[in-house]
């Protein structure tokens, strides 16, 4: 399996955003440190979910960056994606993973220790840990584990840990200080006028 890249870069399928051209801004400048999960809102049919991986899948492929779907692993197998990402909710991790194939990119998202440790032995290839900050992308969530809930998940598994919640390139030193391997963002880059330059701050912070 290819070492996994740094940045995730979740779709933001909200009306008015545009998935597909932040995913264009974002590949040219992070390549292969890129990886682009698809997340789609719950309205949206599978169809329409098919029809957008299968496009980011296609963008990715030239750069080498990873493409993901998140919960809709019946999506991410008929794109031919290199993996998925589930929580709570979905599919729990063990089924996933008899879904996906033993060697696809197989995230699960965690809070705390315990829960992290589950996940890896059940079959993950990534956690992503939060949310760590407040966002104003998700609703519904506990509250933030901020930089010292991170480094308690990235004790206690040998997986990379990717920081989600509230991610800026501010925040991504305190992150990778405490262990973080990489993080996954929807609204520092989806929310911006210059996604690729958003972008390239998000990469020097994560590579420096
Ligand atoms: C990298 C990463 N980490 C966490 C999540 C959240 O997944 P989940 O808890 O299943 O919530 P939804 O994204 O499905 O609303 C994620 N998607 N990616
Ligand atoms: C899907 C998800 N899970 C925890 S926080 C989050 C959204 C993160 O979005 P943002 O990077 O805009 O805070
Ligand atoms: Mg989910």
């Amino acid at each position: 399996m290819p070492s996994l890249g740094r940045l995730h870069l979740i779709t933001d399928t909200r009306p008015g955003c545009d998935p597909l051209a932040v995913v264009r801004a974002a590949l040219p400048v992070a390549r292969a440190e890129l990886v682009v999960q698809v997340r789609v809102t719950d309205g949206t049919t599978d169809r329409q979910a098919y029809d957008l991986a299968r496009r980011v899948r296609a963008l990715c492929l030239p750069y080498r960056a990873t493409c993901l779907v998140n919960d809709r692993l019946h999506v991410a197998l008929a794109v031919d994606a290199d993996g998925g990402h589930v929580g709570a909710d979905d599919l729990p991790v063990a089924a996933a993973r008899r879904v996906l194939g033993v060697d696809a990119v197989l995230g699960a998202t965690a809070r705390e220790p315990g829960g992290a440790a589950r996940a890896v032995a059940a079959g993950a290839s990534y956690l992503g840990v939060g949310p760590c900050h407040r966002t104003t992308t998700k609703t519904g969530l506990p509250d933030p584990i901020g930089p010292a809930g991170v480094r308690a998940v990235a004790e206690a598994v040998t997986v990379p840990v990717i920081a989600i919640g509230g991610v800026t390139a501010a925040t991504v030193p305190a992150l990778r200080a405490a262990g973080a391997y990489g993080v996954a963002v929807v609204g520092a880059l989806s929310t911006v006028a210059d996604p690729g330059r958003a972008t390239a701050g998000l990469i020097a912070a994560l590579t420096c």
